[in-house]
């Protein structure tokens, strides 16, 4: 798994709550990834934004794993990151989907394979400088 940057466990985020992830996007990034979840391998989001890593250019890979298996990727295209840029992420959810509102008004949804009630588990890993995480 990546090299590891910012875990947090033991938090209790309920649905309608919101997971705000801000921070810098490294110069030269090949990619980085905010993990949602219940832990390290119960991730009810993989958000893995891609600018040239596993063969993928500009892409937003999404996924889940379960129990420490990856699920269907889902792909988008739509790239609103550019290297060495400041950033926002908010990721909110429910028991059916999560939601990633991105620059621009832009929203991801990703299906809530794993039903989660609540997430525990936030890990963000790869070219990104952390400058904020709030929890609302
Ligand atoms: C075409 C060849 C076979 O498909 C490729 O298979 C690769 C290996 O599974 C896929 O890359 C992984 O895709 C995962 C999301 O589906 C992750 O992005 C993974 O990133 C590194 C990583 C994170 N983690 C990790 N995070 N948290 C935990 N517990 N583990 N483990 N490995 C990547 O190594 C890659 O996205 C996938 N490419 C395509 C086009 O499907």
């Amino acid at each position: 798994a990546g090299c590891t940057g910012l875990v947090a466990t033991h938090l209790n985020i309920q649905a309608g709550e919101c997971i705000k992830v801000k921070g810098k996007i490294l110069p030269e990034a090949k990619g980085f990834a905010v993990n949602v979840g219940k832990d390290h391998s119960n991730l009810v989001l993989h958000f893995n934004p891609r600018f040239d890593s596993h063969g993928d250019v500009n892409i937003i890979v999404c996924n889940s794993m379960e129990d420490g298996m990856w699920g269907t990727e889902e792909r988008e295209t739509d790239f609103p990151f550019q290297q060495g840029d400041k950033t926002e992420i908010c990721i909110s959810f429910d028991t059916a989907e999560l939601t990633v509102k991105l620059a621009g008004d832009k929203e991801i949804i990703f299906p809530n394979r794993l039903g989660l009630e609540n997430i525990e588990y936030l890990s963000v890993e790869g070219d990104f400088a952390i400058k904020a995480i709030k929890f609302s």
